[in-house]
């Protein structure tokens, strides 16, 4: 079969889950390609005199540069946190995919690092070439005497400045890539802060001008202005008091906090990040927001798994209790504030409030973003009830590999489906992994009013056992909803995102429904 053009049709299925990215993506490589290109020809037929002494040295030399001041004002949007959230809110959200600027940040890192690259290679043949070449030649590029390679290497502005920059930047690369990132998230953070000496030494890099004149600082002050802003903004945000309302230890190692803190407004989805001064003063953990905006504190449900948490959890609750740990406290014992909050920052899931039918995925502690969506929605739709609902129907799914979980929510999504308005919510529970025999036993004794009822989650669908048929769900959820738009939530482990995507992919592909997927990792 011979190459064909795709149909309009296979076009507009494409640019529901990929359409933006894509064009983004070529954007961005047609806009360093183009400004490589431009400097390239620059010194290879306009700036003969300095082709004549550096070959092709100066033009990847230049091109290179100028694809490294291009990307070092790009790298730093994706990364002001308080300023997406802010567009998110606005009508460009509809034109930029938001939720990938992490991927894309990494990206253009990863673009920059190949820039640099090429940068330094062709200096090195650079260096190589002004120190054999004569006085009457090296006189074009500003230099009274012929230096020595190690000189332009190590001893001029450009070259130690340079060089100080690899440093830094292998530093930060090594430590960013995930294998590093996930067991050391401390590490990663105050290496990646090397970005300063990044930015700072690059300004001074060219300033000794041999080629054309320093213009570095022309292109990055914008974006580090904003950035510098984004942490006055973190800064004086987390400078208002936060009371600790509440605190419970659930079961599986979960503890829920409940807060009030001044002058705080959020949209369902959305996230913070928690500071203990007690436990470290500089370190901000991020928190999906529990509660919802109707309500009159914020709360997050802490997983506790590692350094930081597991300190949280030692000073929230000494004695390991369960039930509820902490009331009205303002104030470690240290007498330093017991929680800090920044935020709240505009997350994926903000975006379900587009779609009339919705498919809510959360695995394990994944499931937080929901239960503050799900509780609004529950609101919108008890308020909005005559005038009638945005969206029609959520589809809920809560995947747990152990009984206990279910706890954390089962409270709150338990009252929904209760009062399910409208019936708006399908509830289906999936339990992972094996019941305890001591689970078993509860469970097969368990009897009088608990049978019309759930005794795993006390919903009144029962649960199912074993992971969901997602090929099957999808193939079921496309002929329902044939012709309309389904938002896809997830929240949970990459590996279960990945096979999402492909059946969120697969059947607006192959079926008339659009599967709108997005997602959430921690
Ligand atoms: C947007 C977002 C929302 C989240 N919501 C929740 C939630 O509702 N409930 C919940 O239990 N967990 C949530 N998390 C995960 C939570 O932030 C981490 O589990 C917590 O920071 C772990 O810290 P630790 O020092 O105890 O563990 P560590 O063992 O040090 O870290 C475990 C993992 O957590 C991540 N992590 C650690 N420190 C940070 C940090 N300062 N910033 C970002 N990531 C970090 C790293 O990927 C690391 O691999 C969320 C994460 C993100 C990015
Ligand atoms: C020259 C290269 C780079 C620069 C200048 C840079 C700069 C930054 C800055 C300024 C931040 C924001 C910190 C904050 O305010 O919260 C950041 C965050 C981050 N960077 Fe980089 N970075 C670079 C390379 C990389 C690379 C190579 C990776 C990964 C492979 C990476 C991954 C990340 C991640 C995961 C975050 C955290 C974002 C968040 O959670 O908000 N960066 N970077």
């Amino acid at each position: 079969m011979g190459l064909r053009l795709p149909t309009k049709e296979e076009v507009k299925k494409y640019w529901v889950n990929d359409g933006l990215k894509l064009v983004f993506l070529i954007l961005f490589i047609l806009g360093n390609i183009a400004i490589f290109a431009e400097r390239f020809y620059h010194y290879k037929w306009v700036a003969t005199d300095v082709f004549a002494i550096l070959g092709y040295g100066g033009c990847f030399a230049r091109g290179a540069a100028a694809m490294i001041k291009l990307d070092s004002a790009i790298i730093l949007i994706p990364v002001l946190r308080n300023f997406l959230s802010w567009l998110r809110g606005t009508f460009i959200n509809n034109y930029i995919p938001i939720d990938k600027n992490i991927i894309f940040h990494r990206f253009v890192a990863w673009v920059i690092a190949f820039a640099t690259f090429m940068h330094v290679m062709a200096h090195y043949s650079n260096f190589r070439a002004i120190s054999t070449s004569t006085v009457e030649k090296v006189a074009d590029l500003h230099l009274d005497t012929v230096p020595t390679a190690s000189y332009l290497a190590f001893r001029s502005l450009a070259g130690w400045t340079g060089h100080v920059v690899v440093v830094a930047m292998v530093l930060m690369y090594t430590s960013a890539i995930e294998s590093i990132r996930r067991p050391m998230f401390e590490t990663f953070w105050y290496t990646h802060h090397l970005f300063i000496v990044f930015f700072g030494l690059l300004c001074v890099h060219g300033l000794s001008g041999r080629l054309e004149p320093a213009s570095y600082w022309k292109w990055v002050i914008g974006p580090c202005g904003l950035y510098i802003l984004e942490r006055i903004i973190r800064v004086a945000r987390s400078k208002k008091t936060t009371m600790l309302l509440m605190a419970k230890q659930h079961p599986s190692r979960v503890i829920e906090v409940r807060m009030k803190v001044n002058g705080f407004k959020y949209k369902p989805g959305q996230y913070l990040f928690l500071n203990c001064p007690s436990i470290a003063m500089n370190e901000w953990h991020p928190f999906t927001i529990t509660s919802a905006p109707e309500e009159d504190f914020v709360s997050c449900h802490i997983n506790i798994v590692g350094n930081w948490t597991g300190k949280l959890s030692t000073l929230l609750n000494p004695e390991k209790k369960l039930g509820i740990i902490q009331e009205n406290v303002l104030n470690a014992p240290n007498g330093k504030p017991i929680l800090r909050v920044d935020g709240p920052f505009g997350a994926a899931s903000e975006e379900v409030f587009k779609y009339k039918q919705v498919m809510l995925i959360g695995a394990g502690i994944g499931v937080t973003p929901f239960a503050s969506i799900l509780k609004h929605i529950k609101n919108q739709l008890a308020r909005t009830y005559q005038t009638g609902p945005l969206i029609e129907k959520v589809h809920f799914f809560w995947i747990c590999r152990d009984r206990s979980s279910f706890e954390w929510f089962s409270g709150i999504i338990g009252e929904l489906e209760m009062e399910n308005v409208n019936n708006f919510l399908e509830i289906n529970a999936y339990l992972t992994g094996a019941l305890s025999a001591q689970e078993v036993r509860d469970l097969t004794y368990a009897g009088g009013d608990q049978e019309s009822r759930d005794q795993i989650t006390g919903f009144s669908s029962p649960t199912q056992f074993g992971r969901p048929k997602w090929k099957e769900i999808f193939a079921d959820f496309a002929l329902r909803y044939a012709d309309k738009d389904v938002g896809v939530f997830f929240c949970g482990p990459k590996m279960l995102s990945k096979d999402l995507y492909k059946n969120a992919t697969h059947f607006t592909k192959t079926t008339t429904c659009r599967f709108h997927y997005n997602k959430e990792n921690f």
